[in-house]
């Protein structure tokens, strides 16, 4: 008889800009497989039609910050039913850079209220089974990406930082949430998120 295979792991990372969160996603489902795991490793914005327009946006002209959440919204219904569901059903682990805690730190930076955010998106979006919470000192972060722009512009991403740092951090204490200090070197990192991972898909 068919044995039926186990559901697949939701496997989320997330943190502000420059934490190492696509450098992590890649190495941990990249281990996965090699130990003969089913993973797919995969981003929002997505690649699907919603997330190629957001992706498009920020560098083409930002939307308004109305528009822009009904996108990201928008990009996440198709992503969660059309590539997340159907993974998980199929038994492959879903190792996702970024999620709807980005939406909840970075529109919340822009003004909206993050708990109303946060119940939008966990009516139609699964709670992760691992949230990655990389977690580094806006600063160090800053440096790993390389500041832009003029002074002023530079003090406005430092708080917008500061606060998405925040509202990522406000989750720590989920059963699914791993907070990883990030400052040690990627492969220290990889070791920590690998070992976290595996005692929760054994
Ligand atoms: N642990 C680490 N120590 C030092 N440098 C790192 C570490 N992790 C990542 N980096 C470097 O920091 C930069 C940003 O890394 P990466 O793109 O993985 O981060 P990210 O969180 O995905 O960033 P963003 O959100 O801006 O796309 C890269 O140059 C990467 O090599
Ligand atoms: C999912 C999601 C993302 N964002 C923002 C955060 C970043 O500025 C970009 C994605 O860039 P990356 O370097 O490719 O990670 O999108 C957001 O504002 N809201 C979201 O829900």
């Amino acid at each position: 008889m068919d044995e039926q295979k186990k559901r697949g792991l939701l496997i989320v990372v997330e943190g502000i800009d420059g934490t190492g969160k696509s450098s992590q996603v890649k190495m941990l489902a990249d281990a996965l497989r090699s130990i003969g795991e089913d993973a797919l490793q995969d981003r929002e914005p997505s690649d699907g039609p919603f997330g190629k327009i957001l992706r498009a946006s920020m560098t083409e002209g930002r939307f308004s910050p109305d528009a822009e959440l009904e996108m990201f919204h928008k990009d996440r219904r198709q992503h969660v039913n059309d590539v997340i569901l159907p993974a998980l059903e199929a038994g492959t682990h879903v190792v996702l850079d970024r999620y709807y805690f980005s939406t909840m730190a970075y529109q919340g930076a822009n003004g909206f209220d993050v708990a109303e955010l946060r119940e939008t998106n966990e009516s139609f979006a699964p709670a992760p089974d691992i949230l990655f919470i990389l977690d580094l000192d806006v600063d160090q972060a800053l440096e790993r990406i390389g500041t832009r722009g003029d002074e002023a512009n530079e003090f406005e991403q430092r708080d917008a930082l500061q606060f998405c740092r925040d509202v990522f951090l406000s989750v720590k204490d989920e059963s699914y949430a791993r907070v990883i200090d990030s400052s040690p070197s990627i492969e220290t990192i990889h070791a920590e998120m690998l070992k976290l991972a595996l005692a929760e898909i054994h």
